[in-house]
């Protein structure tokens, strides 16, 4: 087998909160390993347990715009070493409940923390050697739906953790947020229309990942 095939594949899945993301990895997941793939599935921020520990505090604990971008990053730093990276090269897909994208639109568009400082974090965070590329998602699927269908759709669903009892005013910069990080890599994102009934975001998820050919 050459370094191409044996290499695995980065997916993530994006969006605010409600919009539908999580009811999609289960069947997301059954694709791939009907495909013979194994699938690492896991979450941002977590994913290990120092991580599991930080998202503990990230969603119950009042804290400074900083201090949230700070524990954010050293979560996903523990989740790459550990996880992220074991699992790409030994070839598993690695199937990931929200990534980097999610900073820049929660606390970099949401809060309006600086985005020079996340890109600094960014590059300590995910640079794998000196000079190499920054270790990103392969595939991004961008749950995308207003915050108004969101907001309804959660209501009563669950108890709102720090981010979801935000303002609707949030979530639209959060949005705002993710589609200036789509257009600026239009070759990773695939927006999916979540406005619409459950079967028909399946179809544009599986359409995306068809696209890839990665389920051959
Ligand atoms: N296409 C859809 N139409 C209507 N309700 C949906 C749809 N997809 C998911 N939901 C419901 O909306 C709520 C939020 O979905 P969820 O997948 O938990 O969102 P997220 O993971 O993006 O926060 C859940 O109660 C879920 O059952
Ligand atoms: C990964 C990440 C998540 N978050 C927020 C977004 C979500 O509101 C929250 C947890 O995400 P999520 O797992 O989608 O929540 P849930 O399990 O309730 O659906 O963390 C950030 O603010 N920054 C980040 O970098």
């Amino acid at each position: 087998m050459d370094q191409q095939a044996r290499r695995g594949q980065f997916i993530s899945l994006e969006g605010i909160d409600g919009a539908g993301k999580s009811s999609h990895l289960d069947a997301i997941e059954r694709l791939f390993a009907a495909a013979g793939r194994e699938v690492v599935r896991t979450r941002e921020p977590g994913g290990t347990p120092l991580a599991e520990s930080l998202r503990a505090l990230l969603l119950n604990e009042a804290m400074d715009p900083l201090t949230e971008s700070l524990l954010v990053f050293a979560a996903r730093r523990d989740h790459v070493v550990q996880v992220i990276q074991p699992a790409l090269a030994r070839g598993a897909v690695v199937l990931c409940d929200r990534f980097t994208d999610a900073t820049f639109a929660y606390q970099g568009a949401g809060r309006g923390f600086d985005l020079a400082v996340l890109q600094t974090l960014e590059r300590w965070v995910q640079q794998q050697e000196a000079g190499a590329a920054l270790l990103q998602p392969e595939l991004t699927l961008w749950f995308d739906l207003a915050p108004e269908v969101a907001a309804e759709r959660l209501a009563g669903a669950r108890m709102p953790d720090r981010f979801e009892a935000q303002p609707a005013e949030f979530f639209r910069r959060v949005r705002e947020g993710y589609a200036r990080r789509a257009a600026e890599e239009p070759g990773r994102f695939a927006r999916i229309d979540a406005d619409t009934r459950r079967e028909a975001v399946w179809a544009q998820v599986e359409a995306a990942l068809q696209e890839r050919g990665w389920l051959k």
